[in-house]
């Protein structure tokens, strides 16, 4: 594969999260990074500092020179910009991050041909530890396949999906790391309210979420993961049964349907 220069529209979270991903781990396939926005400057200037990417305001003169583009900006902006950058467009691969965007749009706004592929991150791209969601478009073919691949090794690990699987599956791998920090946000105050300092909150809880997570990734069920805390007549049960009384498992599965619900709403606004 040749070194890749890529045009990354967009100077956000997910953008800074990808990028610093790829500069960490993938930095021998990459040529050159250029990062957009439309206008703020400062924080294309702090991302210039501390990445040594290249920064710009007018993306357009960097199309030509790109050999992907990657739309890392709100699903809302996508039709405007998709049309701003078709004329521009010579075979280069496009890919987008947003949510709920899919391929059709992509390839209904861009060139025919033009090969285009979703992917749905989450934000532990920029340690390496993303678990990302991707389909392809009808043109990409297996020189743009092996660039998709680089990048997503860059960012963690993937999983090949339909675009109906990319749709249903943004809340639990693109959102839910949202709804962990909101679980750990008040573990982390249940502890203060004890006397702990917040530095110790903080490492008890972490630690508890990684070891949990470690047991879960090495293949044990959850429910028998669940059921191995839960001595019998014991603590856990009690707290569980608060959570099962308050509803947590329609809280759960409503919150992941909000969520894919406004990704959707959001493409077409
Ligand atoms: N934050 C996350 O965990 C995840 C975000 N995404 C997707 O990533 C995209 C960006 O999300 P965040 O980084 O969280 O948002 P953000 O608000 O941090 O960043 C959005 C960026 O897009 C830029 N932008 C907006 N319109 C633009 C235009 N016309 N031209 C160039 N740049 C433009 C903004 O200046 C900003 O730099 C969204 O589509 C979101 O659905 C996907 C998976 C996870
Ligand atoms: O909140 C959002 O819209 C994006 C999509 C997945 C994670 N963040």
């Amino acid at each position: 594969m040749s070194k890749q220069r890529i045009l990354v529209l967009g100077a956000g979270r997910m953008a800074e999260a990808i990028f610093a991903g790829l500069l960490r781990t993938q930095r021998e396939y990459i040529e050159e990074i250029v990062v957009a926005n439309r206008s703020d400057k400062s924080r294309l200037h702090e991302l210039q500092e501390q990445y040594g990417v290249t920064v710009t305001t007018d993306w357009r003169e960097h199309v030509r020179s790109a050999d992907t583009v990657l739309l890392a900006m709100p699903p809302q902006n996508h039709r405007d910009v998709l049309r701003e950058l078709a004329p521009h467009l010579q075979g280069q691969l496009v890919v987008t991050v947003a949510a709920g965007i899919g391929i059709g749009l992509l390839e209904d706004l861009l060139p025919a041909r033009t090969p285009v592929a979703w992917v749905m991150p989450n934000t532990a791209a920029g340690i390496g530890e993303s678990i990302s969601l991707y389909t392809c478009g009808q043109h990409v073919g297996p020189e743009q396949r092996d660039v998709l691949q680089m990048i997503l090794a860059g960012i963690g690990e993937a999983a090949e999906c339909t675009e109906q699987q990319v749709h249903d599956l943004t809340a639990i791998t693109g959102s839910a790391p949202a709804f962990l920090y909101a679980f750990a946000e008040e573990l982390e105050a249940a502890a203060q309210s004890y006397g702990v300092t917040p530095a110790t909150a903080r490492k008890l809880v972490a630690q508890m979420i990684y070891g949990s997570a470690a047991m879960l990734r090495a293949g044990s069920d959850p429910a028998e993961l669940r059921d191995g805390v839960t001595t019998p007549g014991g603590a856990t049960a009690a707290g569980l049964r608060v959570m099962e009384e308050r509803g947590f498992s329609d809280m759960m599965q409503d919150a992941v349907r909000a969520t894919n619900a406004r990704a959707r709403y959001m493409a077409n606004e």
